[in-house]
């Protein structure tokens, strides 16, 4: 079925079978009213979404309106960060029949030069043992696929999903056997760039690569090898095809093939993992992605809407002046994804989908609202989504960002704010892991006299605190400066203590 969408109006989703027939036309508008249209169009695991379109399985349209093709564009697909590709690789190039030419003895009136002649004529490729050496078909393509710093998504896969490498060529010559004859043309190797942090798995089987690095790459189908070529020799009066290798393909009758082998297809899918050295995480509309446009040079959209951000931004950080040039840690890149509702660990929102991009983060910089009816609450709301996609995400180092206070609303709750986040979770003291290296470090508020409640919650609430946490208006500059020096000052302990990074 063909999802389409109007583009004169955003929230129709008309359903067409293979015949291109409409099976219904669904207008909703969510629930709450916060959704922006994009959201709707892309959001399809929304709940809404998913009840239309159950309910629209069964609803015919009468008189199906016939669209105007020309208006009507596919709807991108929504898991830009994951897809199924089909790649074949080429067939081998056929080999031939060849006959040896008439080779006459020269006759004693012929001389020496007619001898020599003669020793020319039968003078043919041969091996070091002395056999004959027969052309072959050429090779079929091989398919690659390797990682490219240029290469942003996998959006391009979407559109084009099928890739064929071309065929090997077939032995130009037919007919006799001559010392010129030429192998098939062996076809290039068809090379697909994903981006980096690609992961690459067999659609019905397992693990196959992860192209983190720029150049690494992998051969996930080879071409056909190319048909090999016979000789027809005399034998007893009769003509007799003869192969001179024993790596040959026999038909069903065991009668040896000059064809070159098929090439083989598989599908594939395409997982893209961020790779990024800081993770952006918060609540929609928290300021993720003006953070990101602050301190970096990227460019992603920013609206006052939740889910303006529909797939990760990526930004590059500047090298701290401190370290001077070419110190280890230079630069860093920032990842900015859509933000995480409740309930995001089981799909709601755009979350669950973007969340194993965090996978590939050393830090975490998690953005509040300060303006926010409850930014506490809201804090709390991203780390149990955390732990409930994956419970290693809380134990990554992290710096909180208490945004907007430049409205003085924001300014004015600052400090408590910040008290009352630092009270949140592990102890310094307590045992733990790499993390508490950072946690040493930090002169965190008095944690002293917590309340029953408190100390029921840390019970669930055991991860690390944060590294820092900051006040800052993204917007308007205000504490940028020292929100930047503590992300600098986290990367460079994370470095020390979390090298390698683990795939
Ligand atoms: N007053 C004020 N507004 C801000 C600040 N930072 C961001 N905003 C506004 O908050 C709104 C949301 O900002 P975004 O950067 O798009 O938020 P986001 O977290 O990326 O949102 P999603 O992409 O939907 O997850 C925009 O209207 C911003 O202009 C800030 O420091 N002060
Ligand atoms: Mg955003």
């Amino acid at each position: 079925m063909l999802a389409v969408t109007y583009p004169q109006s955003p929230c129709t989703h008309l359903k067409f079978n293979l015949r291109n027939e409409a099976l219904a036309s669904v207008s909703y508008q969510s629930s709450s009213g916060l959704l922006p249209n994009r959201f709707d169009r892309q959001g399809g695991n929304s709940k809404a979404f998913q009840r239309y379109k159950l309910n629209c399985r069964f609803a015919r349209v009468k008189d199906p309106p016939s669209p105007n093709l020309d208006t009507v564009k596919r709807e991108p697909h929504k898991y830009f960060d994951q897809v199924i590709i089909t790649v074949r690789s080429g067939d081998g190039g056929h080999g031939t029949v060849l006959s040896i030419p008439n080779q006459r003895t020269p006759s004693k009136s012929q001389g020496k030069h007619g001898k020599e002649k003669a020793r020319k004529k039968i003078s043919f490729k041969r091996d070091y043992d002395g056999s004959l050496i027969l052309p072959m078909g050429g090779h079929g393509g091989d398919v690659v696929i390797y990682a490219d710093e240029g290469k942003d998504t996998l959006l391009e896969f979407h559109k084009n999903s099928r890739y064929n490498a071309k065929r090997g060529g077939n032995v130009s010559a037919m007919g006799v056997l001559t010392s010129r004859l030429q192998n098939g043309l062996a076809a290039p190797t068809l090379r697909i760039p994903v981006p980096l942090g690609t992961v690459v798995r067999r659609k019905h089987g397992g693990f196959m690569a992860d192209l983190a690095q720029p150049g690494d790459e992998i051969l996930v189908a080879r071409g056909g090898q190319g048909g090999i070529s016979l000789i027809e020799m005399p034998a007893h009066g009769r003509k007799e095809v003869t192969a001179l290798t024993t790596n040959v393909m026999r038909d069903e009758s065991d009668k040896v093939l000059t064809f070159g082998q098929q090439g083989v297809e598989v599908s594939l899918e395409l997982i893209l993992r961020v790779v990024a050295d800081v993770g952006l995480i918060g609540l929609p509309n928290a300021g993720k992605s003006t953070l990101l446009a602050a301190i970096t040079l990227a460019k992603p959209d920013i609206a006052d809407y939740p889910f303006t951000t529909l797939m990760p931004n990526l930004g590059r950080l500047g090298g701290d002046p401190s370290l001077g040039a070419g110190k280890y840690f230079s630069e860093a890149t920032l990842a900015d994804l859509p933000g995480l509702i409740e309930g995001a660990h089981l799909g709601k929102g755009l979350g669950r989908n973007f969340l194993r991009h965090l996978r590939r983060t050393r830090l975490l910089v998690h953005v509040v609202d300060a303006t926010a009816e409850n930014p506490v609450g809201d804090y709390r709301t991203v780390r149990e989504e955390l732990r409930m996609y994956n419970p290693e995400y809380l134990e990554r180092p992290y710096i909180v960002v208490l945004n907007k206070i430049d409205i003085p609303e924001a300014t004015d709750r600052l400090p408590s704010l910040t008290q009352e986040i630092l009270r949140i979770g592990r102890d310094k003291t307590s045992s733990g892991d790499a993390v508490q290296a950072l946690s040493a470090g930090v002169d965190h508020a008095d944690v002293s006299g917590f309340s029953e409640e408190d100390k029921k919650v840390k019970e669930i609430e055991d991860y690390p605190r944060p590294f820092a946490v900051v006040g800052a208006s993204v917007l308007k500059g205000i504490g940028t400066k020292e929100m930047l020096e503590e992300i600098r000052a986290a990367l460079r302990i994370c470095r020390d203590s979390y090298e390698p990074l683990a795939p």
